[in-house]
């Protein structure tokens, strides 16, 4: 039986072998300042907040809130960045909320695909994307990077995602800005934040590492700050808030970094 990503690169294959060499706009933003650097330098754990209206895990997660609109309440509400799903099928985003996103905030945009071809990289770049995803999970480790140092010649700053032992390896082998563990099995769905636990005492203390999926409540947060990470990716718990609701569900999970950075008491 084949997994769910699996079936999710097959669809993507196809999509990309339809898509043109170079994109037909062009990037009209400057370049934001860096997340690696925000997340070096922080004492708190920084939180990349996501667009995401749908997944194959949940379903529809909310299609109600406008991308703009929620992208900027997340930047005022101290996000460090935006995470924007552009994948269509199965998570309902789209290139245009990316660009549209990109437009109307200050933090770095991180474009969260599916990515398995240069044309991507393009085409993030373009739409004014400043931080990519790579899944090692998703790529042979050749094809990862070389799609890393594309993406470095772009300007654009590489998250790359893990989720065990072996990939982490082969994450290191290519020298990312920033390191994600994903706490969701992409092949299974299920989710643990033992994932990131485990996979912390592996890491050398240099490389930013943002925890991704599965964070509820700020205890969440506090486990996996414990384990030594820089910041979190949040999506659902993020779109399920109100206006009202979200600033303080934010903050909430902007606990003190372990171990605490120099100068931070
Ligand atoms: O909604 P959550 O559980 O907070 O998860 C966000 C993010 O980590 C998740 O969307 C994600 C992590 N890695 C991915 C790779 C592809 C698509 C989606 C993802």
């Amino acid at each position: 039986m084949s997994s769910f990503l699996e079936e999710i690169l097959r669809v993507k294959e196809q999509e990309v072998t339809a898509l043109p060499d170079r994109p037909t706009f062009e990037r009209n933003i400057t370049l934001k300042p860096s997340l690696r650097k925000r997340l070096l330098e922080s004492d708190h754990l920084q939180i990349v907040a996501e667009f995401k209206r749908a997944s194959p895990s949940k379903g529809i997660i909310v299609d109600t809130l406008l991308p703009v609109e929620r992208a900027k309440r997340y930047e005022d509400a101290g996000a460090a960045a935006v995470s924007v799903l552009t994948d269509q099928t199965f998570f309902r985003g789209s290139l245009q909320d990316l660009r549209e996103i990109a437009e109307s905030v200050q933090i770095p945009v991180l474009r969260k695909d599916f990515i398995i071809s240069e044309k991507q990289l393009r085409e993030a770049h373009a739409a004014g994307a400043d931080i990519v995803l790579l899944i090692v999970a998703a790529l042979s480790s050749e094809r990862l990077a070389e799609l890393r140092h594309f993406a470095a010649e772009l300007g654009l700053e590489t998250l790359i995602e893990i989720h065990n032992e072996r990939e982490l390896e082969t994450a290191l082998a290519v020298e990312p800005d920033i390191l994600g563990i994903n706490n969701r099995n992409l092949h299974t769905f299920e989710v643990s934040l033992q994932t990131t636990e485990q996979l912390m005492t592996q890491i050398p203390s240099s490389i930013p590492v943002l925890s991704e999926s599965g964070m509820a409540t700020p205890d969440d947060a506090q486990r996996v700050a414990i384990a030594g990470v820089s910041g979190l990716l949040i999506g659902e718990t993020l779109m399920r808030q109100g206006d009202d609701q979200l600033p303080g569900v934010l903050r909430g999970f902007q606990v003190k970094r372990f171990p605490l950075v120099k100068g931070s008491y």
